[in-house]
């Protein structure tokens, strides 16, 4: 795969689903274009349309209006080469970490082999799970459950790594620890992400651009370079230029709630 090639790509999507109270319009004439390896953060309010977004990508709803393409590809169906994380966890309470984490190969092979269990004790390790594997996720805290998703996430070595909120059921230290800790994943192993958040500091210390979308119908009304270079530390906010550009993004949020 060139590396220069869009990952992600939407022209003039567009996504209304059909309600009991009529048509509703979560998205309208989204465009935007995400590099291979980029760090995409997508900011909007509640409701905007974010995780239709994401799901477009994932090829789990079809658009109805434009095309959301993957590696210039139109999505018309669930992919392999995407792997997604959500708020909640959502692991196999009966199951070890290790068989969720092994959980794709099954559902893609209908078995799993020695090979398979071995890679997924890799990244369990790579996740900072080592020692875990045996444990139900019951017995885990949330931030541990969280790591097991992306590592479920990661098994089949996704190019595209799409997470919404992923770290936002978590306590405040925890999320800042988790979000360093996939940067540091991301850069050993480099993907793109699309990464849906609520949280301003949190999109610009993670990502390389943010989006900004509009109330619904969303759409996107500022995509931004996040002016910081790598690697990030929790000191990389508080020069006076990341203020005012967390202080800018904060001000676009507002405006487009009250306008
Ligand atoms: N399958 C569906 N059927 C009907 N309406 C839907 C469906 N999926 C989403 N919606 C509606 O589309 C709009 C956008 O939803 P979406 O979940 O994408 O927003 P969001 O920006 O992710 O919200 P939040 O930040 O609160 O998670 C909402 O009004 C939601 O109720």
């Amino acid at each position: 795969m060139p590396l220069e090639t869009d990952a992600i790509s939407f022209a003039d999507v567009g996504q209304t689903f059909l309600t009991d109270a009529g048509p509703l319009t979560a998205l309208s004439g989204v465009d935007l274009t995400i590099r291979r390896h980029e760090f995409v953060a997508v900011l909007g309010p509640s409701g905007c349309g974010k995780s239709t977004l994401l799901r477009l990508t994932a090829g789990l709803i079809k658009p109805t209006a434009g095309v959301a393409s993957v590696f210039g590809v139109p999505v018309t169906q669930p992919r392999d080469d995407i792997g997604i994380v959500f708020q909640q966890a959502t692991l196999l309470p009966w199951a070890s970490v290790e068989d969720n984490v092994v959980f794709p190969a099954r559902h893609k092979r209908g078995r799993v082999s020695r090979k398979d269990r071995d890679h997924a004790r890799t990244i369990i390790a790579t996740c900072g799970l080592a020692g875990f594997e045996d444990r139900l996720p019951g017995e885990l805290s949330g931030g541990m459950q969280q790591r097991v998703g992306i590592a479920r996430a990661l098994f089949l070595n996704p190019d595209i790594l799409l997470m919404d909120e992923p770290f936002s059921a978590l306590d405040a230290l925890t999320r800042d620890a988790m979000g360093f800790e996939l940067l540091r994943l991301w850069q050993a192993s480099p993907k793109t992400v699309l990464f849906i958040t609520h949280s301003i500091p949190e999109a610009v210390i993670l990502a390389d651009r943010v989006v900004v979308m509009s109330e619904r119908p969303g759409r996107v009304i500022a995509d931004l370079k996040v002016p910081l270079g790598r690697p990030r530390d929790e000191s990389s906010l508080r020069s006076a230029e990341m203020q005012d550009f967390l202080g800018h993004l904060r001000g676009l949020l507002i405006k487009d709630k009250v306008a």
